[in-house]
């Protein structure tokens, strides 16, 4: 297959760089533009230790991004800044995937939301992905097997490391007001409680946290049964419905987040059932920069690119 190309826009921040480190591996990917206006003109090889090549970064506006021609186009921009540049890209024509790591489209019918572990199917060759959020990922896979055995919407507890916050400044990702501290924020509303609550199609209830430690995330979900359940069975609809899925591992454990930072995998385990077999306790955890993000982001360019879904994913 011919060597395709694709640009990153938002290439300083912990995504972006995930992303090159993905890429650089790629046997059929070339990294054609980086794009940071913090970083405008130094090279990239003395930021990424993964590339090797002479490519420097550049500060890119929409029309340049779309002149640029590539063949798949990652935005890892902050959220409500992606649309000058799908509309520029748009404008263009041409046959540019854009893949968009923020919450700008994840509500966009036009939009294929690229979870493929449980959409796969719903994908038919659309050319705008919109990448799913961290938390999304881990609450939707934590409750998709067991959906239709709900009596009640499911409550997940999450808490995530501080660079699901990304590198602008805030409290949410300062080391010293986190030091030795748990930062309860949006407990009702976040947006990952309306992704995850559309893209299952029922309501779930998500309170999010931020922890002290840099990177990985757990979400910990209560299931109220309708009918009283096994434990044996609960684990079976997971084992079945992920059997096949090389990035998400069903565990028995209550899985740890220490086991999955730097790993491009999703763990998902626990299954604490009460004494009258009418709830369950489900926990899962990924690294927020990797299959929060990144990683899904490359499950979801290579597909739309004609690669095999794994390609350059260290499983
Ligand atoms: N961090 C995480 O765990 C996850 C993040 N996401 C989403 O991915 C996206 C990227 O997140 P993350 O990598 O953490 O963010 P960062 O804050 O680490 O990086 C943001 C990047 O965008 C660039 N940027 C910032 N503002 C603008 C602007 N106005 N115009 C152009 N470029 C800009 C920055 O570079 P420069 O200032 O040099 O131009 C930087 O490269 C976000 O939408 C986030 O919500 C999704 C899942 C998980
Ligand atoms: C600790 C922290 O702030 N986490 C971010 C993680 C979400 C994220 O990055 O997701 P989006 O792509 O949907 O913005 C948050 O809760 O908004």
């Amino acid at each position: 297959m011919d060597t395709k190309t694709i640009g990153i826009v938002g290439a300083r921040g912990h995504t972006g760089a995930e992303l090159i480190r993905l890429v650089a591996a790629h046997p059929g990917l070339e990294l054609a533009f980086v794009s940071s206006r913090e970083l405008d003109g130094q090279r990239l090889a003395d930021h990424s230790e993964a590339y090797r090549g002479e490519l420097r970064y550049g500060n890119l506006d929409p029309a340049a991004v779309a002149a640029a021609g590539v063949d798949a186009v990652v935005l890892a921009l902050p959220n409500g800044k992606a649309a000058p540049y799908v509309e520029a890209i748009d404008k263009a024509g041409g046959k540019t995937v854009i893949v968009d790591l923020s919450a700008d489209y994840r509500f966009d019918e036009r939009w294929y939301y690229g979870l493929p572990e449980l959409y796969r199917d719903r994908w038919r060759g659309e050319k705008r992905i919109s990448n799913p959020g961290c938390y999304a990922t881990a609450v939707q896979v934590s409750i998709a097997p067991v959906k239709d055995l709900l009596a009640a919407p499911p409550v997940s507890f999450g808490v995530s490391g501080y660079s699901g916050a990304g590198t602008t400044p805030s409290d949410r990702n300062d080391p010293d007001k986190l030091r030795d501290n748990l930062m309860p924020y949006s407990l009702t509303g976040h947006m990952h409680e309306k992704e995850a609550s559309r893209h299952l199609g029922l309501p779930v209830e998500f309170m999010p946290h931020v922890a002290p430690h840099f990177r990985g995330l757990t979400v910990t979900t209560n299931l109220y049964l309708a009918k009283p359940a096994k434990r044996e069975d609960i684990v079976r609809r997971f084992e079945a419905r992920f059997e096949k899925e090389a990035l998400i591992h069903v565990v028995d454990e209550a899985p740890w987040v220490s086991h999955v930072a730097n790993r491009h995998h999703l763990d998902v385990g626990g299954f604490a059932m009460s004494a009258d077999g009418r709830r369950v306790v489900v926990v899962a955890t990924l690294d927020n920069l990797l299959k929060g993000a990144a990683t899904q982001a490359m499950q979801n360019v290579n597909r739309a690119l004609g690669f095999d879904e794994l390609t350059a994913i260290p499983l």
